[in-house]
C-alpha cells in the first residue's frame, strides 16, 4: 500500500467512528426534539449553541484546528435544527 492509500485508510477508520458518534448524537437530538415539542419550546436555543461551541473550543487541544472544528460544530447544529424542523412539519 502506498502512503496516500494508507493515510486514506486511516481516515476511513476515523470516519467510521465519527458516523457512529453522529448517529448517537442524532438519537439524543431526536429525544430533545420530542421533549421541546411537548414543552412548546422553540427549536433554536442560541445560548445552548454558544455553550456547545465553547465546550468544543475547550476540548480542542491543538489551536490550529480550532476554527475548523468550530465551523464543523456550527454545521452539525445547523443540520440538527433542520432535522428537527422537518420532523415538526410532518
Ligand atoms: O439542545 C437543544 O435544545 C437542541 O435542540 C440540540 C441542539 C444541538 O444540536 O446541539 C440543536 C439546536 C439548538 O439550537 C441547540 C442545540
Amino acid at each position: 500500500m502506498n502512503k496516500l492509500e494508507e493515510l486514506r485508510n486511516n481516515i476511513d477508520q476515523v470516519d467510521q467512528e465519527i458516523v457512529r458518534l453522529l448517529e448517537k448524537r442524532m438519537i439524543i437530538v431526536q429525544e430533545i426534539s420530542q421533549e421541546k415539542q411537548k414543552q412548546e419550546i422553540t427549536i433554536l436555543d442560541a445560548s445552548r449553541e454558544q455553550a456547545v461551541l465553547d465546550l468544543a473550543r475547550k476540548n480542542t487541544e491543538n489551536p490550529a484546528y480550532q476554527e475548523t472544528i468550530i465551523n464543523t460544530y456550527k454545521d452539525i447544529m445547523k443540520n440538527s435544527r433542520l432535522y428537527q424542523k422537518e420532523k415538526r412539519e410532518k
